[in-house]
């Protein structure tokens, strides 16, 4: 096991930050940590890079337990905090050239982070020059230096524009090839595209523990399609298997279907034999949207 915790609880004065919140998470998952603000997600991750001292309960990295083998956990563990704290006027290599002698890492390992990150043609730049999507890189190498076996990223692609943002996630999915990541974010689609499973957390207390494929294999199935025309809902009901159907702006309808068959081709033809342009059509994972309303309320 990767990380253990253990009836964790934190109090900062009389706020209870976490109440006994307890998961473990395998080698080689990608676990997304999902909550709103201020729900416990960076409390809970900077127990777990021993930033923070639990006040009741249990918590290893990588078989370590985080009050008593700091050093190991913390070498253990790579970490890229809420706010990514670079020295804008240093160059990259210099940044990574500190941080390694810093940890007291081979230097032979920058290069090897810079190629792993997608840096290179950025490397000779002052670190002030990027755009935040390659400053987030530069975080990530950072943390990969020391090859830890774990990887803490609080809300790693906050800020990012659309297209960086799908970078970052790329760059994730193929990190956590080799590693265990646990990665906070508020962002539902984020989990979906980058996780193996989803840890919801409110108000400190953990109140969901999902693989994704569950949720992605329950019964109902939501489409999003958009039309060139306005459509009654009660002809949209006439396709095969459709139980609700709500229209949420323009010609955007939100389709419910009691099936877990793929019904976009259905769709599709549907609009095609009718006289519609589809415009876009793209499946939504209701069962973590729902989960997270009902649970996050
Ligand atoms: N150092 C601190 N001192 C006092 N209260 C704190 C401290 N750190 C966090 N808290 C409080 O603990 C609660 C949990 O905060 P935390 O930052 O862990 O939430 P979060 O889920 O990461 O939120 P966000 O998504 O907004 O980053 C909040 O109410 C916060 O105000």
């Amino acid at each position: 096991m990767s990380i253990i915790a253990n009836n964790i609880t934190k109090f900062f004065g009389k706020q209870k930050a976490l109440n006994k919140v307890s998961f473990t998470i395998e080698k080689g998952e990608i676990v997304g940590f999902l909550g709103p603000n201020g729900a416990g997600k960076s409390t809970m991750m900077k127990i777990l890079t021993t930033y923070h001292t639990p006040d009741e309960g249990k918590a290893e990295v990588n078989t370590f337990d985080v009050q008593s083998e700091k050093k190991n956990v913390q070498k253990s563990i790579g970490y890229l905090p809420e706010h990514n704290p670079l020295y804008l006027d240093m160059y990259v290599k210099e940044y990574l050239a500190f941080n390694a002698e810093v940890y007291k890492v081979d230097k032979q390992r920058i290069n090897t982070v810079i190629e792993q990150t997608g840096l290179t043609p950025e490397a000779n730049k002052k670190i002030g020059q990027l755009s935040k999507g390659y400053r987030q890189r530069v975080g990530l190498a950072a943390a990969l230096l020391h090859d830890p076996e774990v990887l803490i990223l609080d809300e790693p692609t906050t800020g990012l524009d659309p297209n960086q943002l799908l970078e970052i996630r790329k760059l994730i999915r193929e990190i956590g090839k080799e590693k265990t990541i646990l990665l906070s974010t508020h962002i539902m689609k984020e989990v979906e595209a980058v996780c193996d499973r989803v840890l919801i957390i409110n108000k400190g207390t953990l109140v969901a523990d999902k693989k994704l494929s569950e949720l992605r294999d329950g019964q109902d199935q939501v489409l999003v399609v958009e039309f060139d025309f306005r459509v009654e809902e009660a002809f949209l009901n006439k396709l095969p298997h459709a139980i609700m159907v709500k229209n949420i702006g323009g010609f955007v309808y939100e389709i419910t279907f009691d099936t877990s068959n793929d019904m976009r081709p259905a769709v599709f033809d549907f609009a095609h034999d009718n006289q519609l342009k589809t415009l876009q059509l793209s499946r939504k994972n209701k069962n973590l949207e729902s989960l997270f309303s009902e649970l996050t309320l």
